[in-house]
């Protein structure tokens, strides 16, 4: 028997690409708006991450200007390339607490997106990571759990190259001496990730792993049951089928380009939307999935009233904080050295990206914002905070940034007109709910106590950024006009219980009223996970090839 599907991908398409075309029954046509990721140097080498990787490779969106953020408007960039945005993201792993993820099963009263559920996609099957030693093999043990990795999967994940600097052996002597308030973790992706861990990053043999590399290397792109089409544009999906409950099965493709040309295409069992928590969103929205009032306005018929479609964004913030240190900066880096050593060995500055720890911490329990605000953490093992602490590259400056992992802001994503190829408008609504320039205040206080510890007596010498107890509103003002994002977005096609009226999707991942069409990427997450959100794509991907595999 033949099987068709076809997709449009990033992190969740090429795992889902990945996994279904394992079996020679089904077939599989994947569609990228962007290029191939293969033979470009600046995706594989981690250290061109962020601005040192080419424009071309992106969807270079810019939000709308943020009342509650000094009206800036602030670059939305994603990637525009196979492996969507983990090929060009900074390739952090981190999975956010068991608390998140057993959310997902509550809101959908589904078990399986529990966190016990999922991890075993990671671990016992050894599905999805392959856990694996920094190249040029300096010891790391004590620095990671074995037990909470996989070892024979396919993300490749691992811990800087580099030995620990005297920034890190200051880190774990504080996490010593304040133990109490900021303990050492062995390993941020236990589901339990409070307390001081390394930096676990997707980065293996010196190179990025991305989900076009981890699942769609050569031995996959050889199957004859997948097909792959890159610069391509789906720009909506289409009735195959009309009635009660619809059928879409037919998307309609565009070449990347522009231009007047249109094809259709019509999978014989499902298609699988994973165009990201931005792309999926405005597809919907473009072929009449959403809010009826809002898409009539745009002279859009519509084919299912789903008003919950590119409502509920949410997204991480980030506002740094600093301190000059007693410590020289690294000598400076000779850039066609570094290229030269990692063409002959993927090692050196270029091998590697994040390097060092990260705090995740709670607000304390007897913090002021908890007299004006409920706790929007998911449990007692989410962290509301995380601190990423890093050294300067060129001065003697120690800092770190801080990132509110529990926003109650949310944002939208709408269509500018009824045209395709226009960028939709984002809206994130960064700092709309006052709890979180509170809690990112307290998150500047959390840092203050870090930076403090005995361990830094003689290595810090003044804070430069401004103290939150010295001057609250100050800060708040300076947390507004300096307020930076992670680009996180999540939650813009969520999932709900079977029979919620709220809601895009049902826990299966199908669009509610609809048949034939599913959605599978971070906009389905009902809660943002507290860490870096590929790793929970990841996880939501494998189940969804789970389901879509079980289902045919
Ligand atoms: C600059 C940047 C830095 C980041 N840094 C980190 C980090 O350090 N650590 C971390 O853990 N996370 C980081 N992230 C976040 C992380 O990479 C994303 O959360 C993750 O990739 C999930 O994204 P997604 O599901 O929204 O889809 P994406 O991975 O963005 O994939 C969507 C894919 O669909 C394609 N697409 C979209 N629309 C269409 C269309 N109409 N037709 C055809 N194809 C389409 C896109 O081109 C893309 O390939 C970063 C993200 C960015 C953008």
């Amino acid at each position: 028997m033949t099987s068709l599907l076809s997709e449009v991908r990033g992190i969740s398409g090429s795992v889902i690409a990945s996994r279904l075309s394992e079996n020679p029954r089904f077939k599989v046509l994947l569609i990228e708006a962007g290029p191939d990721n293969e033979g470009v140097l600046e995706i594989a080498a981690p250290g061109y991450s962020w601005d040192g990787i080419n424009d071309a490779y992106k969807w270079n969106y810019v939000t709308e200007p943020q009342l509650n953020a000094d009206n800036r408007a602030l670059e939305y960039k994603r990637g525009r390339v196979l492996g969507g945005s983990s090929s060009i993201n900074g390739m952090l792993y981190t999975r956010g607490s068991a608390d998140e993820y057993d959310a997902w099963a509550k809101i959908t009263r589904d078990q399986g997106w529990s966190w016990k559920s999922l991890f075993s996609l990671v671990s016992r099957r050894v599905k999805h990571e392959k856990w694996i030693p920094p190249n040029g093999g300096r010891n790391i043990t004590g620095q990671f759990d074995a037990r909470v990795h996989g070892f024979h999967g396919n993300t490749f994940v691992s811990l800087p190259q580099s030995d620990p600097s005297p920034l890190d052996l200051r880190v774990m002597q504080n996490a010593q001496l304040q133990s109490e308030r900021f303990p050492f973790n062995l390993d941020p992706n236990s589901g339990y990730p409070l307390g001081v861990t390394w930096t676990q990053s997707n980065i293996g043999n010196g190179e990025r792993s991305s989900a076009a590399t981890a699942y769609l290397g050569p031995q996959v792109r050889r199957r004859m049951n997948l097909d792959i089409v890159i610069n391509t544009v789906a720009t909506r999906v289409l009735t195959t089928k009309s009635g009660r409950q619809p059928e879409i099965r037919t998307v309609e493709l565009a070449p990347s380009s522009g231009g007047g040309t249109r094809k259709t295409f019509t999978a014989s069992k499902e298609l699988i939307l994973t165009a990201g928590a931005i792309g999926s969103p405005q597809i919907l929205l473009n072929s009449g999935i959403g809010d009826r009032n809002d898409l009539s306005t745009l002279g859009i018929n519509t084919i299912a009233d789903l008003p919950d479609v590119g409502k509920g964004l949410t997204d991480h913030t980030v506002k740094v904080t600093l301190w000059n240190s007693t410590a020289p900066p690294p000598p400076p880096i000779n850039d066609q050295e570094a290229l030269e050593q990692w063409q002959t060995n993927r090692t050196g500055p270029l091998a590697q990206f994040a390097t060092g720890h990260i705090v995740w911490s709670k607000i304390p329990s007897n913090a002021s914002i908890w007299r004006n605000h409920r706790d929007p953490a998911a449990g007692k093992n989410s962290p509301h905070i995380e601190l990423h602490i890093f050294a300067s590259t060129t001065e003697s400056v120690v800092g770190c940034s801080i990132i509110l992992l529990t926003p109650r802001s949310r944002g939208t994503v709408r269509l500018r007109s009824n045209n395709p190829f226009d960028a939709p408008i984002i809206d994130p609504g960064y700092l709309t709910h006052p709890f979180d320039v509170e809690a990112i205040r307290e998150g500047a206080r959390l840092a203050k106590q870090f930076f403090t510890g005995p361990a830094w007596d003689g290595y810090l010498i003044n804070p430069i950024t401004l103290d939150p107890d010295v001057d609250p509103v100050a800060y708040d003002e300076s947390t507004r006009n300096s307020l930076i994002t992670t680009v996180h977005p999540t939650g813009t096609a969520a999932m709900s219980a079977r029979n919620a009226k709220h809601g895009v999707l049902d826990p299966d991942l199908k669009v509610k009223g609809l048949r034939g069409l599913r959605v599978a990427d971070s906009s389905a997450m009902p809660v943002i996970p507290t860490g870096h959100t590929p790793a929970g794509t990841y996880l939501l991907a494998e189940r969804a090839a789970d389901l879509i595999r079980s289902a045919w």
